[in-house]
């Protein structure tokens, strides 16, 4: 039995929040300030995406939530060609009445068989304004280390005409609350892929970081962190399967029990 169906056969005491920083992009590999600018993964980020899905494919994911940019659309459904559970996930598209009308499925077998998958500008990276597109190194050295550094890392420092973490923080974590936090509390395994920046306003919210602590928080693209969810409280899990790069999120200790016991369901697969 995989972990997944063997959860799914016992009332939802807690449930799995799966988070995932995108792959790199094609800004990211040319080291430009991206923010909402629509830019697509690059052939590594695909990689990036691949990978993240080997190592959640045994955690189950009965909901998907994404930003509005396809570098997160891209993500996700790219690992989700590696779960598991084989089910199909399918962006929900009720933005207009017709929208929902045109895209509604009528099969429920079929319906059963997909995992739905929700698009939320909220979740977008957070904006930059006038840095997008610029050279991080260059504005760098042409507007001082500090100040981009600032900019880029800090709560409260707003880009020119640009958000501050602060600002990306209130719409992502308040969407965070009333659209995703819901959906755990009724038993339901959540992945959200969404940006470097939504996501540290998310962990702010999650481990309950201050803005200082907040300053030193970077996330590799395209690893995994995985969260319970239990009696209302957040317990974070690390990154499974994840080699111990620098910068990637914090670990448990006992990620070491934890990866055992994914490779060695693997190695049940396998041998089944
Ligand atoms: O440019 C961006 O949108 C972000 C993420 O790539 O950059 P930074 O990590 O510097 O905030």
């Amino acid at each position: 039995m995989i972990r997944g169906e063997q959860y799914a056969l016992f009332p939802a005491a807690e449930s799995y929040l799966i988070l995932i920083r995108h792959g790199e992009s094609m800004w990211n590999e040319k080291n430009l300030f991206t923010g909402c600018v629509d830019v697509p993964l690059t052939s590594k980020g695909v990689e990036e995406a691949i990978e993240a899905g080997k190592r959640i494919r045994h955690l189950p994911i009965d909901v998907v939530y994404i930003s509005a940019l396809i570098r997160s659309q891209m993500t996700a459904m790219l690992a989700l060609t590696e779960h598991h559970c084989k089910k199909v996930p399918i962006i929900v598209h009720d933005e207009t009445e017709q929208a929902k009308v045109w895209s509604q499925i009528y099969s429920e077998g079929t319906e059963m068989q997909s995992v739905p998958v929700i698009k939320a500008w909220q979740l977008n990276e957070r904006m930059y304004g006038e840095l997008q597109g610029f050279n991080k190194l260059e504005t760098a050295e042409r507007c001082g280390q500090e100040q981009v550094y600032k900019w880029r890392r800090s709560y409260d420092a707003r880009p020119p005409n640009g958000e501050s973490l602060e600002m990306c923080l209130r719409r992502a974590v308040t969407y965070f609350k009333e659209q995703i936090e819901p959906q755990l509390s009724s038993g339901k395994n959540v992945m959200v892929v969404a940006h470097a920046n939504s996501l540290r306003s998310i962990l702010m919210y999650l481990d309950k970081l201050t803005a200082e602590e907040v300053i030193h928080l970077e996330l590799s693209t395209g690893v995994p962190m995985l969260y319970i969810y239990r009696e209302n409280q957040f317990i974070r899990r690390g990154s499974p399967l994840a080699s111990m790069e620098n910068g990637v999120y914090a670990y448990t200790e006992n990620l070491a029990t934890y990866k055992q016991n994914l490779l060695d369901e693997v190695l049940d697969e396998v041998s089944l």
